[in-house]
């Protein structure tokens, strides 16, 4: 049933296998082979170390079942004092092929894991476990059940491969943790109705708003950057010196759910604030009509947020610059202008406690991964149609507002 399951993604032969040994370098791959593979250097270390080795890899039919499945283990795994990698297993350039997973390696002399993997083993969501031993220079690795019994289990030795062209988690970014179009994101909130009633209240609120399209109105102008860069004081003051309307996203009306969907896997997370985006589009719409609209956080911060957790390690991981994972949604209102406030980490930090505020998850987890910031960033400055002018956001608020000012006359004629 295991292999069955493992199959049905494509033989284990054919894959490629990843495992983020070392978040500041490429992650290590490898393929099987039936003979005997040397292994030097990083796969030498990755394999050779002490403690025993597993890996797992999650699969279902059900999206919603399999995302929430591997929060749930990232979660065990973590508590158990194991070293956890992530990991998955993908065929080169097929998109979707990808089964997320971690590669595990347990120290105890109890071996904690074993016990989160049997009772992995007794879900309805498929985790593929396999064991790895060690002979001499060589490692294989066999499929691994709970109760000792593998069907037609073979062993298969690891052989190093080259790096993969593109990251194994750019190919399954597309509608998973960002959505081209309103009805991929709404279609991921209808499977989770059930288990997250709030999904259809969301979903009340997408379907209340009215499909509007922009007519001939005032200038639209996005203001995005990370947290503490400046964008609430920036906006406040533009709203009032335009005398512009005001929006953010996700929008208002959402505010009382985003605890709820934040706590979710990325593909219900990212669904919900694609969501808004396509509510606040339809605020832009109308309020342009009147006067012009000034936005706090857009589509770049929901897809910038997105491709850098889905992407570990670091930012040469991300998608290629001419990537279509970078492209606007062709059913979302576009802007005409989109500003990024970038600040130097350390002023940022400074603003972060000088505010004392809580933060979420994510940010709190940005401060002290640098290398999330720098992919946040850097996929922000990769969106195409419309892209940001990036704006040093260091000097005083007046400064700032100066040089934005400066902008916007000269990009929207304000
Ligand atoms: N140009 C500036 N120089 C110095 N401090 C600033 C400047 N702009 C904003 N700040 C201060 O930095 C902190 C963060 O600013 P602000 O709340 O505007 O950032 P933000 O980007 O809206 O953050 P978030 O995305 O978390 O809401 C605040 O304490 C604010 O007073
Ligand atoms: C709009 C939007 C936000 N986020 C994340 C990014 C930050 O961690 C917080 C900040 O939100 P705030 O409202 O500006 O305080 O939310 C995201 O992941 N995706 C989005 O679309």
């Amino acid at each position: 049933m295991l292999k069955r399951a493992m199959f049905r993604c494509g033989p284990l032969c054919s894959r490629v296998f990843a495992v983020e040994f070392d978040l500041h370098t490429k992650p290590l791959y490898f393929t099987l082979s039936s003979s005997p593979q040397v292994l030097h250097g990083d796969h030498q270390q990755l394999f050779g170390d002490c403690g025993k080795l597993f890996s797992l890899y999650v699969h279902s039919e059900n999206r919603i079942e399999k995302a929430r499945m591997y929060a749930e283990i990232k979660h065990k795994l973590s508590t158990r004092g194991c070293d956890v990698f992530e990991a998955s297993s993908f065929m080169p350039n097929v998109r979707n092929s990808v089964l997320k997973g971690f590669f595990v390696r347990d120290k105890s002399t109890t071996c904690l894991s074993k016990e989160v993997l049997k009772s992995l083993q007794q879900q309805k969501v498929s985790v593929c476990v396999f064991s790895y031993e060690r002979e001499g220079q060589h490692c294989w690795q066999e499929m691994w059940s709970a109760v000792n019994h593998v069907e037609e289990s073979v062993k298969q030795y690891i052989k190093p491969a080259a790096a993969a062209e593109h990251h194994p988690s750019t190919l399954s970014i597309s509608n998973s943790d960002v959505f081209y179009c309103m009805d991929e994101a709404y279609k991921v909130l209808q499977e989770c109705a059930d288990i997250i009633p709030e999904s259809k209240e969301v979903l009340k609120l997408v379907d209340e708003q009215l499909k509007t399209t922009r007519g001939n109105g005032f200038p639209v102008i996005v203001i995005e950057g990370l947290d503490a860069t400046g964008k609430t004081t920036l906006t406040e003051a533009l709203r009032q010196s335009l005398n512009a309307t005001l929006l953010k996203s996700p929008p208002q009306c959402l505010a009382p759910f985003r605890q709820r969907f934040d706590s979710e896997p990325p593909l219900i997370r990212r669904a919900f604030y694609a969501l808004g985006n396509y509510i606040t589009a339809t605020h832009i719409a109308k309020e342009s009509l009147r006067a012009p609209v000034i936005v706090d956080r857009y589509w770049h911060s929901t897809a910038a947020y997105a491709i850098a957790t889905a992407v570990g390690g670091r930012v040469e991981n991300l998608p290629k610059p001419d990537s279509e994972l970078y492209v606007w949604p062709e059913d979302l209102l576009q802007p005409d202008l989109v500003l990024l406030l970038t600040v130097s980490p350390e002023e940022r930090v400074r603003r972060l406690r000088d505010r004392g505020q809580d933060k979420t998850t994510e940010e709190a987890e940005l401060e002290i991964n640098q290398l999330f910031r720098l992919k946040v960033e850097e996929a922000y400055k990769r969106i195409q149609n419309p892209s940001c002018i990036t704006v040093d956001a260091s000097p005083s608020p007046q400064e700032v507002l100066k040089q934005v000012h400066h902008l916007i006359r000269n990009k929207c004629h304000l």
